[in-house]
């Protein structure tokens, strides 16, 4: 059995049966989840075509020929096509074709092995599985808990994602990915957007420099982004008109702004977006009946299985396990979990050893990330400074990636950093990040070095073809082995 039909429990289903199992599948919203509808796929639509208009800009030729900003409804347009205008009807014909059985409704667990689903039609449905129960209910967008929060009725990213119309003023709380991505989307299709950020950077995750070329990218595109500032208060009588945003923070600025100074001041918006992070929805799953404690991230081994539950078989999967919010490294997990799920059904061995058949090792070196603003940012991996926290003994290389014949090709005056992060003591990669245009296709390489630990000797004879941006690899090599 599989509680929620996002992207991870789709392919746990898939998986399961692949194994010889029969599977119900129970989704409370649409089959496909957060991604499908709220998420990856919508924000791309919205992203695509501004890195389309972005890179013909960058070059001498087609420059001349982009003569007008982004058409934001047709933009829109190819978003709600993306979505499916929101109906799940293909995911819903996917799973039919797979053999899994859909049920529609509120599943919470019952107790050991058992699942009670509130169906769509107001009925009960108690169910039990015969060897697992699969938990991918994934996350929710957290807001802070602010006076006048509830009658600003801000943005998440669900609106962020699905909004129908362009606001004239966004402001943008939270210098995450989402921020990031958010800011760069809404400020192209015409909105003026400012990315108000508690912290001194964006992208506290990645390499510094990811954050720097980015703020740098969106500063350039009209974003007023502020830093060193905290929202105390928000107004907006009655719920609708512009909302007022009181702040608070000694205020650094990026772009048009002027700096705040210390103290407080306001800022009137049309709409907010608050993209501070993520809860688990395990709020009303039942947990209690399984002695864990509601609304926790459910922790979980390398075979995904929940610790602190006996008897194997109850499985936690994607965000819900808060080991990388992520959808391809939770369709990973599914994968690994679903063949843990059969394999033990069948009496096989399990392979839980590092890098085994059942033990999502990836989750823990080698989880690849990116990040679709302009520049984009591309990392994989441990950072420079994880890898130190980590005790190892690293080298850091870095490259400036506007020095790569294939990327001043690529466009004209190409911005953008390499960085490969050298385990000294074995010779293998721990990590790889790229800021730059078009960076994203080029992670997957990175990806296979450091999951595959191919050792820097080898790469020497892993040729990148002239002239792509790829070559970027050989002058990291080249820097490496001075
Ligand atoms: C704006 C945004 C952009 C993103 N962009 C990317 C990206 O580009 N690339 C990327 O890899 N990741 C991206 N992510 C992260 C990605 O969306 C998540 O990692 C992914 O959706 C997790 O998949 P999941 O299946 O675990 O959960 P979800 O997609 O959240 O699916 C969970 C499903 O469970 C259902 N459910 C919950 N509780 C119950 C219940 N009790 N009973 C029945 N059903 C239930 C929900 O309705 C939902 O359908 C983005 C996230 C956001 C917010
Ligand atoms: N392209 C992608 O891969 C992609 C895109 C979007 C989201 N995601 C995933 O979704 C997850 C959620 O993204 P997110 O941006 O919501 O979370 P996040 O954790 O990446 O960023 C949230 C940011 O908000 C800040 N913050 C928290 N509370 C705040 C407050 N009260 N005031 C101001 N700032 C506050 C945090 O310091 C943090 O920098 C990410 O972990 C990411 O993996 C991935």
């Amino acid at each position: 059995m599989v509680i929620g039909a996002g992207p991870v429990g789709e392919n746990a289903a898939e998986r399961a049966r692949a194994a010889g199992l029969t599977v119900a599948v129970v989704e409370s919203e649409l089959v496909g989840g957060e991604c499908s509808y709220w998420a990856c796929i919508p924000s791309k639509a919205l992203l695509r075509p501004v890195a389309a208009l972005a890179d013909a800009r960058r070059v001498a030729g087609s420059r001349q020929a982009v003569t007008g900003r982004l058409d934001a409804a047709a933009a829109l347009t190819r978003r709600d096509d993306f979505t499916s205008h929101w109906n799940d009807d293909g995911q819903v014909d996917w799973l039919k074709a797979i053999g899994a059985d859909l049920v529609r409704g509120h599943g919470r667990l019952s107790g050991p092995r058992r699942v009670a689903v509130d169906t769509a039609d107001n009925g009960r449905l108690d169910l039990s599985a015969r060897h697992a129960v699969v938990i991918s209910t994934g996350s929710r967008a957290v807001v802070p808990d602010l006076p006048g929060i509830a009658e600003a009725r801000p943005w998440t990213s669900r609106e962020a994602t699905a909004s129908p119309t362009v606001p004239g003023r966004l402001a943008v709380v939270g210098g995450g990915v989402v921020g990031a991505e958010m800011a760069t989307a809404w400020q192209a299709l015409g909105a003026s957007v400012t990315l108000l950020v508690r912290g001194s950077g964006l992208l506290p995750r990645m390499e510094p420099f990811a954050g720097e070329l980015v703020m740098q990218g969106l500063v350039e595109a009209g974003v007023e982004v502020r830093t060193g500032v905290s929202v105390t208060e928000l107004r907006r009588p009655g719920g609708s008109g512009p909302v007022t945003l009181v702040l608070a923070g000694s205020g650094g600025s990026g772009g048009g702004g002027s700096g705040s100074g210390s103290g407080e001041e306001e800022l009137e918006a049309d709409e907010v977006l608050f993209a501070t992070g993520r809860a688990p929805r395990t709020d009303d799953l039942g947990l209690e009946t399984v002695g864990l404690a509601p609304g926790s991230w459910l922790d979980v081994d390398d075979s995904c299985l929940v610790r602190d539950v006996d008897g194997d078989w109850l499985y936690a999967v994607g965000d819900v396990n808060h080991r990388a919010l992520l959808t391809h490294q939770g369709k990973y997990q599914a994968r690994i979990a679903g063949a843990a799920i059969g394999a033990r059904a069948a009496g096989r061995p399990v392979e839980t050893g590092p890098w085994g058949a059942h033990a999502a090792t990836a989750d823990a070196v080698a989880v690849p990330q990116v990040i679709f603003t302009d520049p984009e940012a591309a990392a994989v991996g441990l950072s420079a400074a994880e890898a130190e926290r980590a005790g190892r003994r690293v080298r850091v290389v870095d490259y400036d990636l506007g020095q790569v014949a294939g990327a001043s090709l690529y466009a004209d005056g190409f911005r953008g950093r390499a960085r490969m992060v050298v385990d000294e003591a074995r010779g293998v990669l721990l990590g790889v990040t790229f800021v730059g245009a078009g960076v994203g296709e080029l992670l997957h390489s990175a990806t296979v070095a450091v999951a595959g630990e191919v050792p820097v000797e080898r790469l020497w004879h892993a040729v990148p073809s002239f002239p792509t941006i790829s070559e970027v690899w050989l002058r990291l090599l080249e820097a490496y082995r001075g």
